[in-house]
């Protein structure tokens, strides 16, 4: 879609984007190779979150047997129906991506409202699905795929680690948007797989990563014990006693994922125990 016929669809609508993370991706190039890179074969159903105005969803409706588009913005809905009245491969669901319920799919191929990426990324990790495309604020998608011990290397990487592997596919500049955003973007490729290491109690692990990242500056025994109010271990300053000294001098962002789900394997064991 040319970007003169994307300001047509705009004016014509009354929508000027910028807004609610409002960035219609207008380069003909990258969303082909976005939807390339999804690798869509027929029978699969794809989300995409944030149609806009559905420069990615006409590509999709191409592939796949169904795209279940979600979109909050009621002018945007108005226009994906007009685009798309008559196609009965789509579903639009108008609603916030945090509150509706997601249908069952295989890939998610989406160009992501930027301000609620942690939100969004996060529930997408309570589903089963076989790949996901996904665009994001460069520096989001750094986050994602940081190794431990950089200032980077977060709960969100973790948690990308436990449920995926997790890969940058393409840098984006700003301007092939309309309008441009101030951030430059990148593309994740995100293929859930089991965990490559052992975690007993799959919750337990994910609190216990929320916990001790939220004092990520501290020695993590003091952020176990600091933190205990989301974990529950009773006996905690014994536990901790009884945990590998050495590691318990480190700080959180020092160890990989799958040594903190040793850890947590560990503290469970303890905890039940007593
Ligand atoms: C970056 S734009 C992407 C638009 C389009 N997919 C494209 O690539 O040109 C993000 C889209 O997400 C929508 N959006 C923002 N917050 C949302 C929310 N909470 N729930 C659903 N959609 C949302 C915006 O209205 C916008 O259409």
């Amino acid at each position: 879609m040319s970007i003169s016929l994307v300001h047509n669809i705009l004016r014509h609508y009354g929508i000027y984007g910028g807004q609610h993370d409002q960035h219609f991706l207008v380069d003909e190039g990258i969303l082909d190779r976005i939807v390339e890179s999804a690798d869509i074969v027929p029978g699969e159903v794809v989300l995409e979150i944030g149609a806009g105005i559905g420069n990615l969803t006409q590509r999709l409706l191409h592939l796949a047997d169904k795209v279940v588009a979600i979109e909050f913005d009621p002018k945007l809905v108005a226009v994906l129906e007009d685009r798309f009245r008559g196609n009965d491969k789509l579903h639009i669901i108008h609603g916030d991506v945090l509150k509706v319920e997601f249908p069952i799919f295989d890939k998610v191929v989406a160009n992501l409202p930027y301000s609620i990426s942690s939100e969004i990324t996060f529930k997408l990790f309570k589903h089963d699905f076989k790949l996901g495309i996904l665009m994001y604020q460069y520096e989001f998608a750094q986050r994602m795929i940081a190794k431990p011990g950089s200032g980077d290397y977060s709960r969100l990487t973790v948690n990308t680690a436990y449920f995926a592997d997790a890969s940058i596919i393409m840098k984006v500049p700003k301007g092939v948007f309309s309008p441009p955003p101030q951030v430059e973007s990148a593309v994740v490729k995100v293929c859930p797989r089991p965990a490559p290491f052992t975690v007993t109690d799959k919750d337990f692990f994910l609190r216990f990563v929320t916990a001790i990242f939220n004092k990520r500056r501290k020695k993590i025994k003091n952020s176990i014990v600091e933190s205990n109010h989301m974990l529950g271990i009773s006996n905690v300053k014994q536990v901790v006693s009884g945990l590998p000294e050495e590691l318990m001098e480190l700080r959180p962002e020092n160890l990989d994922p799958a040594q903190l789900a040793a850890l947590s394997n560990m503290i469970l064991a303890m905890h039940q125990e007593s």
